[in-house]
């Protein structure tokens, strides 16, 4: 997979290069290309934003450098990316959508500053590539390259050959739409606290039965709201009776 990061503060994408996306990079895993948007502009103070028509507090970013990128990253009539571009007025990201995105042969991410990015870079973009304009949540960032760390975590964890064990992402938080349950590990007690003792039982099947009734019942505390979307066969009448 290749990846295109767009920002006017590209050593913030650093992290980038570290742990469990840096292996990806140095194994070829992930193409990681990161670009200053200040090289597609033309003054000599490489201005990248502008007043907002209308008025308003704050700037808003200029179209043109943001064109001048795309035409040169994904110039037209070529293979087109998918475009990103992390906003507090985006759709939510999931885990859905990061599997979505992990099947992808190329991102590019937009990261926006200021009061955002003129919208028609957006509906240019989207005239010739797919465009997602996504949301970590219901907060503001100062810009988007905090969000594009989050995704790009997200969805190179999901590839092939990235995490040690791929057995790690069938029973975690959201595969299955449910929260994930409690872990624990030695020693059996800690500080008068006992792990479960189901789980030193041996018992596969009970430490399962456990494990799904414990999801089941986080889930139900803290995300009802999941419980609400999973598909009507996905909980069997014994789970409804936790
Ligand atoms: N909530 C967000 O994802 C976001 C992105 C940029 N600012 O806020």
């Amino acid at each position: 997979m290749r990846l295109d990061v767009v920002s006017i503060f590209p050593d913030y994408l650093a992290p980038l290069r570290l742990s469990l996306v840096g292996k990806a990079v140095d194994s070829g895993i992930l193409d990681l290309r990161v670009h200053d948007l200040r090289d597609w502009t033309h003054d000599r103070h490489r201005t990248v934003d502008d007043t907002p028509y209308g008025g308003g507090a704050g700037m808003v970013m200029r179209p043109e450098p943001w064109g001048e990128a795309l035409d040169t990253l994904a110039p037209p009539g070529g293979a087109q990316p998918r475009f990103v571009v992390p906003t507090p007025a985006g759709r939510p990201f999931t885990q859905d959508l990061a599997a979505e995105l992990a099947a992808e042969p190329w991102l590019v991410f937009g990261c926006g500053r200021y009061e955002g990015i003129d919208q028609r870079v957006v509906e240019y973009a989207g005239s010739r590539m797919r465009v997602d304009e996504v949301s970590l949540g219901d907060y503001v960032l100062a810009g988007g390259e905090v969000a594009v760390l989050v995704i790009v975590e997200a969805v190179a964890r999901l590839l092939p050959g990235v995490l040690g064990n791929p057995e790690s992402l069938t029973e975690e938080s959201h595969s299955a739409g449910l929260l994930e349950y409690p872990v624990y590990t030695k020693p059996a007690t800690w500080r008068e606290r006992e792990v479960p003792p189901v789980l030193l039982s041996g018992h596969h099947g009970q430490i399962a039965r456990w494990r799904r009734d414990e999801a089941l019942r986080r889930t139900a505390r803290r995300r009802p709201d999941l419980l609400s979307r999973l598909p009507a066969d996905e909980l069997d009448a014994r789970d409804r009776r936790v």
